[in-house]
């Protein structure tokens, strides 16, 4: 079995994905997306979304990064995918699930699944421009607003030459409501030839099993479920029994204490805190922390409330 970290834009940066990757159990990671509108972005924005480019893709105990792009110009995105293999991307993912307003209203993300043929265009236009030994990745929801164009989507992925394909089975109107459809990935995946990994609404060792054999996916993606439970993927992987509260904690301190943006640091209490809601799913301790925090501003005074 192959376990990906999901991409989660606002929390699963590259202090997230060098913690969870040392917890293990990870085989690939897929970073934030990178917003690509009508110019070949420069450097410092995929450096800034995925430090580990500077090692060489590589999280620091060495499982491999694919940075991920997300737009809806084919032309763009593909001479961005160019830039992100040269700076040493193992692959890259293409984002066809984004719900995001701002996102979808300018045409990127999950809107596109509305059209089969774009997401072709692009998908072809990439594949074209990364050298044939990396992957081109996408990874799409259900549909925007229902099912119906599920298997077009994928085909036209498939067809435009990528090399695997995650699923998330939910429409961008089911948003992230319980349940996710896995018995939907297995249909998909009896129109399609190319590996897909199914994801979505896994929180424990029995969802992964009941996702693959509803999904008939070996392979599989975490979310929520990994930040929820920093060890899902070995509790799942390798029976490991669920990380004690203490150990998490130690995990919030070194994620507390870090200076995500340096002077842009205001995004960076806000990723605690996210994380903590999730955590609060799983550690009743996490949602008392949370709610002690959520007021405060500075990410000094999270992480001295956090180490106290
Ligand atoms: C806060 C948040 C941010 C996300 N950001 C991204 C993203 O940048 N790119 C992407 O493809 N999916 C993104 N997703 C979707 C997840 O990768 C995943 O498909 C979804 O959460 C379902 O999986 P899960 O149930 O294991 O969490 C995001 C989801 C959440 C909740």
């Amino acid at each position: 079995m192959h376990i990906t970290l999901a991409p989660m834009e606002g929390v699963v940066d590259h202090l997230m994905r060098d913690m969870l990757t040392q917890v293990g159990g990870f085989d690939l990671c897929v970073t934030e997306f990178v917003r690509i509108v009508e110019q070949l972005m420069p450097k410092h924005v995929f450096y800034r979304i995925c430090p580990e480019l500077n090692n060489q893709g590589f999280t620091p105990n060495g499982v491999p990064v694919k940075v991920q792009l997300l737009g809806q110009h084919a032309d763009w995105l593909a001479e961005n995918a160019y830039r992100a293999i040269e700076l040493g991307s193992h692959g890259v993912d293409l984002n066809f699930g984004c719900p995001a307003k701002t996102v979808n209203k300018s045409k990127g993300g999950a809107i596109l699944l509305r059209e089969p043929e774009t997401i072709y265009k692009i998908v072809s236009a990439v594949r074209q421009a990364v050298p044939k030994d990396h992957t081109v990745s996408a990874k799409m929801r259900l549909g925007f607003d229902d099912t119906s164009l599920a298997i077009a989507n994928a085909q036209a992925i498939a067809d435009a030459g990528a090399t695997s394909l995650v699923i998330h089975a939910r429409t961008k109107v089911d948003g992230y409501k319980p349940p996710a459809y896995w018995d939907w990935i297995a249909k998909i995946k009896q129109h399609v030839n190319i590996p897909i990994v199914a994801n979505g609404e896994i929180w424990n060792a029995q969802d992964a099993v009941n996702c693959q054999q509803q999904s008939a996916c070996e392979n599989i993606m975490l979310g929520r479920g990994a930040l929820a439970m920093p060890n899902l993927a070995q509790v799942i992987k390798n029976t490991q029994q669920h990380m004690p509260w203490e150990q998490v904690k130690a995990l919030l301190v070194q994620y507390s204490g870090y200076e995500l943006f340096g002077d842009k640091g205001k995004y960076y209490p806000n990723r605690v805190k996210q994380w903590l809601g999730y955590l609060s799913r799983q550690y009743p301790q996490a949602e008392d922390l949370f709610m002690s925090i959520r007021r405060l501003k500075s990410a000094d005074e999270i992480l001295q409330h956090i180490q106290s």
